[in-house]
């Protein structure tokens, strides 16, 4: 029988309102037609940043003008965009387990990398300051893979870190922040920041459609003079109509009614799935229950390596990926336990029994 899926990369768009994005879409061929015929402003529409900062204002606390908001098409881009004005000579501080994307790009673009391990509140800041770091990269409201979500003690202590001398940055990617099924999410780091030294970084890839490639950057002010005057004539990434359309598909609510809607069928599916590997697995599985975003952490007993349970599962036809994925330079411990990165947006509600039992095939025999 055909593949099932556990994968975090991939979002549900069985749910996705394509009749209200049509309709944006029109109003905006409609009411942007002279807009649409030019290369546009090169960080983005005016009213679509617009219509951003004041979502991110609602939503995360994060305190901005339009004017500081860069779109493009994807954080990593943005991010190559961020560094590549930046002395080579800068030392960067990256969390371990981390996302290992992110840290290839930066080694690629001959930084000093140091990945740096998480401690229970998330990244270590004594290693951070140990690190002679002057980027750290953090995803604070969701610490990616691990879920973990950082405390706001240690929030200050990051910000403190970044207060404590010349030309350090907090790089926060506020990846994934939009689901949170229990608790409602932390203000964003940037918003308890007094000292203009976080960037804060978000994506509309796991809540529109992941193919829009819509992705934004908010720069405190002093690194967006450097910005404009580094990139006098990049042009905007991302494409004019859709990004008109987003504008209208905030303004009009149905992206925040679609966010309600997806938190709710995402718990479902969340709390259905944890409880038949509890089920299957009893104390064999130990699952740490964050709830938020769209994976979390399962550490399961298993004599086998992860070699053999990434061939099981691709075997088994079961889309899956462990923490070694992850893990940037901290060997991964083979001490009996492995852990895994349950994604639950690919999976419909009733094919989750059937992929618990082949995951307990992969993992058992
Ligand atoms: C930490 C973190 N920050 C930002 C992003 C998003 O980047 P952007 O799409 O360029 O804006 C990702 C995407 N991580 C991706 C892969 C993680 C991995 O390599 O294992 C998963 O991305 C998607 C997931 C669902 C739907 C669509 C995309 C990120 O893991």
């Amino acid at each position: 029988e055909g593949w099932l899926s556990l994968s975090h990369m991939s979002a549900d768009i069985s749910l996705f309102p394509f009749k209200d994005w049509m309709k944006c879409e029109n109003r905006a061929i409609d009411e942007h037609r002279r807009e649409l015929a030019e290369l546009g402003h090169p960080q983005g529409p005016y009213l679509t940043r617009k219509a951003i900062s004041r979502m991110i204002a609602l939503t995360r606390g994060v305190v901005c003008e339009p004017e500081q908001i860069i779109i493009g098409a994807g954080t990593q881009l943005l991010v190559q965009q961020l560094m590549e004005m930046q002395n080579k000579k800068s030392i960067i501080a990256i969390e371990d387990p981390g996302y290992s994307r992110l840290y290839r790009l930066l080694n690629d673009m001959g930084f000093t990398v140091n990945p740096i391990e998480l401690d229970n509140k998330g990244i270590n800041i004594k290693k951070v300051e140990s690190s002679n770091a002057n980027f750290l990269f953090v995803t604070p409201s969701h610490q990616f893979p691990t879920g973990k979500i950082i405390p706001v003690t240690r929030r200050i202590e990051l910000l403190n870190w970044a207060a404590g001398a010349e030309n350090r940055y907090i790089i926060e990617d506020d990846y994934d922040s939009e689901f949170k099924y229990e608790t409602n999410s932390i203000p964003s780091l940037q918003s308890l920041d007094r000292n203009q030294r976080v960037i804060y970084t978000g994506t509309f890839s796991k809540t529109l459609l992941p193919g829009t490639r819509i992705s934004y950057m908010v720069l405190p002010p002093d690194l967006l003079r450097k910005y404009r005057k580094h990139y006098p004539d990049l042009m905007q990434y991302s494409n004019s109509l859709a990004l008109f359309a987003l504008h209208y598909f905030i303004e009009s609510g149905a992206y925040s009614r679609h966010i309600k809607r997806m938190n709710h069928h995402y718990e479902v599916k969340r709390n259905l799935l944890i409880e038949q590997l509890r089920k299957k697995f009893n104390d064999q599985v130990c699952i740490e229950n964050i709830p938020a975003g769209l994976h979390f952490i399962a550490q399961f007993k298993s004599v086998k390596t992860y070699d053999e349970i990434e061939a099981c599962a691709k075997e088994g036809r079961l889309e899956l990926y462990t923490m070694r994925r992850f893990m940037l330079k901290n060997k991964y411990k083979e001490n009996g336990r492995i852990e895994l990165v349950i994604g639950f947006a690919n999976i419909d509600e009733g094919e989750i029994m059937e992929a618990v039992e082949r995951l307990y095939w992969v993992i058992v025999f």
